[in-house]
């Protein structure tokens, strides 16, 4: 649905020039959600608004719903727009107007005739549970309201894609989880495809099925979120699971374990303490839940270097585990 090829961003001012995006490649599928996760000036606000042309890119091609974005006029690419919705840290809604009123806003730009906007406003504010505050204004309804108003109105085109910039930034923990709830009904119900640009783990944790970690304007790893918590040395992974660098004591094996689904229901550490006789250590570890699935890594100690403990790795490989070796082996600790 989003196909990004070798976008590049440059901006140019008082002689200066930062590569806020540099050569991003990017592949949102239909109906998935893609989380851009990153530090602030990482360049995600900068990829985002170049999704819809609100910056033109230096280079690289903009694929939305197989339009090819850069090639079109400008009566061909505001159609196009229409179809993209976008969301905002800070909602970005008129006080003047009601909530109804600031939903109906797009459908009078849009030249939706007043009585099929009346229908389609009422529409919009039952998909976002807010058919009761139709009449408030802005200023009477709290943030998490405020920003289904947001969402009602970045749909009022019927979009296929939505944009989503820092949506949940402001808000405190229990409402940004009622947003990304209601982002991820409206994924399913709509089949819409969702990319949003965040500094927050658990947006991704929560909703995301697939991720980028952006770095000075470049993706430093992407793909699906389960794929990339699998990955042995995944910034993704370490950042949900964080543990501290390995330092293991020579003679001794340290292993982090990921486990996920099925896998997480078995009692691995006991299984391999019963089946080779010896202690395992549990060092730190932690379990969360990720898109529904329980997901988990832990650091274990065993006795003896990873040389005479290719058994009891290959123990925890089959029993469907990803495992990380970080311990050294007799002759490398000698050295
Ligand atoms: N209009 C602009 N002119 C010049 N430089 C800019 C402009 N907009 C962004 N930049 C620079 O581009 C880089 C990327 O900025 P961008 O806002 O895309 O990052 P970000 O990851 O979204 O961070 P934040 O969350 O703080 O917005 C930063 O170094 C920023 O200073």
């Amino acid at each position: 649905m989003i196909q990004i090829d070798k976008l590049r961003k440059v901006y140019r001012s008082r002689g200066r020039a930062v590569t806020a995006v540099d050569d991003v490649d990017l592949t949102v599928g239909e109906g998935e959600i893609f989380g851009v996760l990153g530090r602030s000036g990482a360049g995600k606000s900068t990829l985002l608004r170049c999704v819809n042309l609100l910056e033109r890119p230096d280079s690289g091609r903009i694929e939305v719903d197989g339009q090819d974005l850069l090639a079109l006029s400008g009566g061909e690419l505001r159609r196009a727009r229409q179809r993209i919705g976008m969301i905002h840290q800070h909602f970005g809604l008129l006080s003047s107007r009601t909530v109804a009123g600031n939903v109906a806003f797009p459908l009078e730009v849009m030249g939706v005739p007043r009585g099929e906007r009346a229908a389609r406003v009422a529409e919009l504010l039952d998909l976002v549970g807010l058919t009761d505050h139709a009449r408030a204004y802005p200023a009477q309804i709290s943030g998490g309201q405020k920003q289904r108003v947001g969402i009602a109105r970045a749909l009022a085109g019927r979009p296929k894609v939505l944009l989503s910039d820092e949506a949940t930034s402001a808000l405190d923990p229990e409402t940004t989880a009622s947003i990304l709830e209601l982002l991820r009904d409206l994924n399913r119900r709509l089949g819409l495809t969702v990319l949003l640009i965040t500094h927050e783990m658990d947006v991704v944790k929560r909703i995301c099925d697939g991720a980028a970690i952006m770095r000075d304007g470049r993706f430093v790893e992407s793909g699906p979120v389960r794929d990339l918590l699998l990955r042995p040395g995944s910034e993704l992974a370490r950042d949900l699971f964080p543990l501290p660098a390995p330092d293991p004591r020579p003679g001794t094996t340290v292993a982090d374990v990921t486990f996920e689904g099925d896998s997480a229901d078995r009692p691995f550490v006991s299984s391999l303490a019963r089946t080779y006789a010896i202690d395992v250590n549990i060092l730190g570890g932690a379990v969360e839940e990720v898109g529904g699935t329980r997901v988990g890594r832990l650091r274990v100690e065993l006795p003896g270097d990873p040389e005479t403990n290719a058994a009891q790795l290959a123990h925890l490989r089959d029993a469907g585990l990803t495992v990380e070796v970080h311990g050294r082996s007799e002759v490398e600790a000698a050295r």
